[in-house]
Parts: C-alpha cells; sequence; structure tokens
C-alpha cells in the first residue's frame, strides 16, 4: 500500500516555517533552469533539445495537456496500491528510469549515481548501451536491485551477442531493444554547438571493453582511441534491420524483450505476432522523428491493437504525477522517467534523482487517490476526456 503522498506532503509541509537552505526544487521547470545553470552549453541542449524544430517534443507535452481528468467522489481512498507487475516479477510502483546514455556529460557520477537512486526506490534502472560506465559497474553498484538493459543493435551481429550475454551475466532481467536510433537525427542545437559526446569518448564505454568489439580493431582502444571510436561511428546502428531479424535478439537471449520506439497500431501488431514480451510507446523525447506523433497520442490505438496481449509501456513526455495517471489511465502499464531525471542529476547527483522519483511517485499517488482512484490497475480510460 501507498503512502508516498502522505509522507511527502508531510515532509514537505514541516519545512514550511523554517526552509532547508538545502531543499531542492519541487517544481519541474525549476529543475530544468537549475540545470541550465549548472551546465555549459553543449551538455545541456544534448540533454534539453530534441530533433528538428522540435515539433514532436512540444506535441509530447500538448497531448498531455489535452487530456483531462474527471475526479469521483466518495470512494474511499485512504489505502492504495500503486505497485504494478511485469514479467512475473512485482515493482513498487510503475515508474522506471528510461534508458539514457552518456550520463557522465551532465554529472561526474553519471549512470553509477542513476542507478544507486534507482536502486535505493526499488525503481528499475534501465542501462543504455551508450553509458558512460560499463553495464558490469553499473550493476555491481546495484546489488540485487531490479535492472534491465537498453539494446542498442550493432550492424556487428557479434557485438550484439556479446552485449545481450553480458546483460544477462551481470543479472539485468530484460532486453530493450530500442528501434527509432539506427542512427542519429537531425539535433540543431548539437549541429549548433558543434557537440557530440561520443566523438571525445562519452558513451562508448561498454563498447570499448566488448572483446567482440575489440576484436575488429587493428590496435587497442588504449593504444589508438580515435580508430576506436571512428569504429564505432561506423557500427553504432544498422538500418538494415527488418522484422525478420527480431527472431536473431529471440535466439540470442533467454530474457524478455521489449522493442522501444513503437508509435504506429500496425508496429505493435507485428511485434505481438513476432512474439516479443513488450512494447515501449516512445518518440525518444521527440529526439529522432521531429513531426511525429506525440507519444501519448499514440498510446490509445496501440493499446486497442494489443489487448492486453503483451504488456505496453511509454515514455516522452512525462513531466509530473498527472501525466503518470493519465499515461496509465490509457493504456500504459509502467511508465519510464527521462529528462526530469536527467535535471535531478546534474543538479544534485544521485540525491537529485531520488528527489525527482519521489516527487514524482507522491505526485502520482496524491493524484490517483483524489481522482477518486484506489489503485493503479483500476485506471481506465473512462476516468479521461479529451479537450483542445
Ligand atoms: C540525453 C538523452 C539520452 C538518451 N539516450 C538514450 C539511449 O541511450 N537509449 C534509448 O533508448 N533512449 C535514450 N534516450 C531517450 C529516453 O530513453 C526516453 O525515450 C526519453 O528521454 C523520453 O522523453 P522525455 O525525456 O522528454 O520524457 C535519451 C534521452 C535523452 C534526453
Ligand atoms: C549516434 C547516436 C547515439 C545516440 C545515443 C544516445 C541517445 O539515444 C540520444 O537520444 O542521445
Amino acid at each position: 500500500m501507498a503512502n508516498y503522498g502522505n509522507q511527502v506532503q508531510f515532509n514537505v509541509y514541516q519545512t514550511m516555517p523554517n526552509p532547508d537552505p538545502n531543499r531542492l526544487p519541487v517544481v519541474y521547470e525549476e529543475w530544468e533552469e537549475m540545470a541550465r545553470e549548472v551546465l555549459e552549453d553543449g551538455p545541456y541542449y544534448y540533454v534539453a533539445g530534441g530533433a528538428g524544430g522540435e515539433d514532436t517534443m512540444k506535441a509530447n507535452l500538448k497531448a498531455f495537456s489535452r487530456w483531462k481528468i474527471v475526479p469521483r467522489m466518495l470512494r474511499d481512498v485512504e489505502e492504495r496500491d500503486i505497485s504494478v507487475e511485469l514479467f512475473g516479477r512485482t515493482y513498487q510502483s510503475p515508474l522506471m528510469l528510461a534508458p539514457i546514455g552518456v550520463q557522465s556529460i551532465i554529472h561526474p557520477d553519471g549512470e553509477i549515481a542513476s542507478a544507486r537512486a534507482c536502486a535505493e526506490m526499488n525503481v528499475p534502472y534501465i542501462t543504455s548501451s551508450a553509458s558512460t560506465k560499463p553495464m558490469e559497474k553499473i550493476a555491481e553498484e546495484m546489488g540485487d536491485a531490479p535492472r534491465w538493459f537498453q539494446l542498442y543493435w550493432n550492424r556487428d551481429p557479434e557485438v550484439t551477442k556479446s552485449f545481450l550475454q553480458r546483460a544477462e551475466a551481470s543479472g539485468y532481467s530484460a532486453i530493450v531493444a530500442t528501434l527509432d536510433t539506427p542512427m542519429m537525427a537531425w539535433r540543431e542545437n548539437d549541429l549548433k554547438n558543434v557537440y557530440l559526446p561520443f566523438l571525445v569518448g562519452e558513451g562508448v564505454g561498454n563498447y570499448l571493453t566488448d572483446p567482440a568489439f575489440c576484436a575488429k580493431l587493428d590496435k587497442s582502444p588504449h593504444e589508438d582511441p580515435t580508430s576506436a571510436i571512428m569504429h564505432w561511428t561506423q557500427t553504432f546502428g544498422n538500418p538494415t534491420l527488418t522484422w525478420k531479424d527480431i527472431a536473431f535478439l529471440k535466439e540470442n537471449t533467454s530474457l524478455p524483450i521489449l522493442l522501444k520506439g513503437i508509435l504506429h497500431p500496425e508496429d505493435a501488431k507485428l511485434a505481438v505476432e513476432h512474439g516479443v514480451d513488450g512494447i515501449i510507446v516512445s518518440n525518444h523525447g521527440g529526439r529522432q522523428v521531429d513531426g511525429a506523433i506525440g507519444a501519448l497520442d499514440a498510446l490509445p490505438l496501440i493499446c486497442d491493437e494489443v489487448k492486453n496481449e503483451i504488456p505496453v509501456l511509454m515514455d516522452s513526455g512525462i513531466r509530473r504525477g498527472s501525466d503518470i495517471v493519465k499515461a496509465l489511465a490509457l493504456g500504459a502499464k509502467a511508465v519510464l522517467i527521462g529528462r526530469p531525471c536527467m535535471y535531478g542529476l546534474a543538479v544534485a547527483g544521485e540525491r537529485g534523482v531520488r528527489e525527482v522519483l519521489q516527487n514524482l511517485t507522491a505526485d502520482m499517488d496524491l493524484t490517483m487517490a483524489l481522482a477518486g482512484e484506489r489503485s493503479i490497475q483500476d485506471l481506465k480510460r473512462s476516468i479521461l476526456i479529451e479537450k483542445d
């Protein structure tokens, strides 16, 4: 049963007469402003920016604000349940940390800080292929805490196979295969700032420690780092993939496979037909196809197509608890939190990520209760209305 809401509310009210000077922000926009103050242009815009004219980023936020909650009264919401079951494991809440690469560009502890915050909160952490720290090091920091591994499907099948084996060996319990990034999109801010973290060696940690990747190099990354990074740029993504290739993933891992980046109901149908275990409705936070549909707008059509055959998760644009309630009511089983946690990381490292996750959880729990609902399992489309 949840008590996040009351607990956090109590702490907030307690500090009101004598505000703690070390208190972190509560408001999402304030976190972003503080991150802007502590980061240089390159890293800040790498995180905050999107593809093209950032239309999709705007569409993500607009979609959340178009759906309105219609609260119900007198429904005894004293005891609440915000736990969720996925692939045979029960999680305390429906929040997860989205896979985010290159986190050391915004905080020296990078992924280690985020993973530790998640472990403390029992929130699943999704390690990105493009992490600055190797997946084994992140796993080591997490003990038994839940973690999934996000796969960027390398052009070299041996590297992809090796990543899957390493993830399994280091205790990751699901594979998230991201499909929307076989190459990087036209990101205007990064082009303007001439900033690409990978070219200075950030985000290639998993590759430079990979035996299959290193086997293809003439010299070790230690001896010739530039050639190693160049090899990475040529092999990182695989635009030749088709639905046939899903069989390769299934042959090479026994872990549940989720496909991330699904927006079209026909693709959701194909995912089910190809026997994957879950999908993540996402437009990569508006960082890939500018002009794409807002992720929340894509969600109900996809859930209608999937008909509960496999779990549907979502991300892109979640900023507050009410956004989470809306995504769950439209059919998502769980949600991935992206930029809000990264601003927490930039501002206050591990403590910042924990604070953002705690606040989002409390806000979601309170919003659900005040909408007249006791359990996230019971959230249905009928509590929402779409209004422009
Ligand atoms: C700086 C940054 C790096 C990201 N790196 C990855 C990645 O390595 N793999 C991946 O699947 N998605 C990556 N994403 C996308 C997130 O997983 C998620 O889809 C997105 O952040 C959700 O949008 P939101 O942050 O606006 O809520 C990244 C996003 C950001 C902001
Ligand atoms: C060359 C593309 C690497 C992208 C890895 C990080 C990412 O997904 C992002 O959105 O940035």
